[in-house]
């Protein structure tokens, strides 16, 4: 048996809708294919205040080479601190001596194998009856049902032949693992209706115990991938403190910033810290990275990371960045509370809409305004551009609300920039009401012309002028002339001028890099 890897991953109608205008047909059907593959191109930052980029290169050198000796290394042609790790795929894997014994993973799983990971025994679904440490299985992954966060697979579930659509649930079936939320669950002993998965085979790999303890055991190793579809090395552990694995885009948004040694940066929405520590080095450790965040523990992770990079410039606070400001402590929540006590899973809806209601907690009094040289905004967004993602659940009102939010925080980081100062403001979202349309709204809101009204307002009286994000790896934005045949009038579209001095990254290997979905803009502060 060799099943070809290739997943359907479906969009909610009016989004699909809504993005396919955008973007254009063809376009956005190539993104969505390439959404629901891994990046075959790594990029490992070297942390320069440490070590070599030369030294760096050769130890990962040697140890790809042990763990996947079809990967190759490069140095980036543009940015030469960044080295660039080549995986390899699709590849036909031949599950012939499986004997069609299988496991199949949730989609939270499936998606780190593909990125290198292993089957753990939380991330588990379903196995073959009998499994024995050492059997090799197939390792497939199943996706939420339409309009549900169920994949139609309950945890323990036996497996009794690839193919076989109908499967009895056996008695000795768990009960939901947390993955799923809404829809009705069969009963023990019901006839399920298994979904087709022969398209969603990631490859096979060795039981490292029996199937009883993978159910049983709530944390370890449950099959160690020995052959993959995406042959993606994972840096888990390599060189630490020494290279930091972060996507491209994310780099290049801070180097678009390029904030000097000694100057006073602060960094919105920082956590985990990617860019926060990546301007740190850029400026030498001199001068103050500060790096807010709403939630406590990524503040503390952002904490430990900028220890573990021996970075000493980095302050992190836990602060609300909509009230960073001194005296908007009081200012109205742009949305409502929406407390979420279903399970954090990264790039969901839920999970970004309730990450900008946290707690805002510890006594901050916010900063004066005008008080930094540089900002970067890169706030929660709907990650529409992370991949490999199997699954797609924002709704048209979700991602408008999200676009909204994103404002408020603009609001912020344009009081808190002094004068000539520069703000970046970035997103790993393909959406344009995130990306475009809010550039226009800056560009509109701060075009020149407002009057010094009221106290807050005084803050604001200035030009937000939109200047190239430059080095140029991405593609420009996108702009009325492209879209021309559409009613652009409420569309987030930009001037040609304009969409051409900010960088829209494709997650189609359009322009080459093979990356995630991304976009940059940056403005200089001008007073009127
Ligand atoms: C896209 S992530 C930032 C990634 C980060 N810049 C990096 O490169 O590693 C957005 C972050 O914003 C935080 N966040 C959401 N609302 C916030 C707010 N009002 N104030 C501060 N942080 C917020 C979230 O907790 C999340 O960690």
């Amino acid at each position: 048996m060799a099943w070809h890897y290739n997943p359907v991953v479906s969009w909610d109608q009016k989004v699909e809708k809504y993005l396919s205008q955008a973007l254009g047909h063809s376009e956005f059907t190539r993104i969505t294919h390439a959404l629901s593959r891994p990046s075959l191109k790594q990029s490992v930052r070297v942390n320069t205040l440490r070590s070599k980029v030369e030294d760096v290169a050769s130890k990962l050198n040697s140890s790809i080479s042990l763990t996947s000796p079809a990967s190759s290394l490069h140095v980036h042609p543009q940015i030469p601190y960044i080295l660039t790790l080549n995986g390899a795929g699709p590849r036909n894997v031949d599950y012939s001596p499986c004997n069609g014994r299988e496991v199949v993973v949730n989609r939270m799983a499936g998606e780190a194998i593909l990125r290198g990971a292993q089957v753990y025994c939380p991330g588990l679904l379903a196995a073959s009856g009998g499994l024995a440490a050492g059997d090799l299985v197939g390792v497939s992954v199943a996706l939420e049902l339409p309009g549900s966060r169920w994949c139609g697979i309950p945890r323990g579930m036996v497996l009794d032949g690839e193919g076989k659509k109908r499967q009895k649930q056996q008695r000795s079936c768990h009960e939901d693992n947390g993955v799923g939320g809404q829809g009705r669950r069969p009963g023990l002993g019901a006839e399920v209706e298994l979904p087709d998965r022969t398209h969603l085979f990631l490859g096979m790999g060795r039981c490292v115990q029996g199937r009883r303890a993978m159910f049983r055991n709530q944390n370890g190793l449950a099959v160690e991938m020995v052959d993959r579809v995406y042959d993606v090395p994972s840096l888990n552990g390599i060189l630490p403190g020494e290279i930091i694995a972060q996507a491209l885009p994310s780099i290049l948004a801070a180097q678009v910033l390029a904030p000097l040694p000694g100057s006073r940066v602060l960094d919105m929405c920082a956590a985990p810290g990617g860019k926060t520590t990546m301007m740190a080095q850029l400026m030498q450790d001199r001068g103050e990275v500060i790096a807010l965040d709403r939630t406590h523990a990524k503040v503390t992770e952002i904490r430990a990371y900028a220890a573990s990079l021996g970075l000493t410039s980095i302050m992190a606070i836990k602060a609300d960045a909509t009230r960073a400001v001194k005296g908007w402590q009081s200012k109205d929540k742009t949305l409502s509370e929406n407390p979420s006590d279903k399970p954090r899973q990264f790039g969901t809806p839920e999970e970004e809409m309730s990450s900008m209601n946290e707690d805002g907690g510890e006594a901050f009094e916010g900063f004066e305004p005008e008080s930094f040289d540089h900002i970067m905004l890169d706030p929660p967004c709907s990650a529409l551009g992370l991949r490999p993602r199997l699954s797609h659940t924002w709704t048209l009102d979700q991602l408008y609300r999200m676009a909204d939010y994103q404002k408020a925080l603009i609001h912020a980081a344009v009081a808190l920039l002094k004068p000539g100062g520069t703000l970046v403001y970035s997103t790993c979202t393909i959406n344009p009401a995130e990306n475009e349309g809010n550039v226009k709204y800056i560009l509109q809101r701060w075009g020149g012309r407002q009057s010094r009204s009221c106290e807050e307002e005084a803050a604001l009286a200035c030009k937000m002028k939109l200047i190239p994000a430059e080095p140029v790896l991405g593609g420009p934005g996108l702009s009325i002339a492209e879209c021309a045949s559409m009613n652009s009038q409420d569309m987030p579209w930009l001037t040609p001028y304009d969409a051409d001095l900010v960088q829209r990254c494709d997650p189609s290997d359009r322009d080459g890099h093979d990356t995630i979905g991304f976009f940059i803009a940056k403005f200089k502060k001008e007073i009127l």
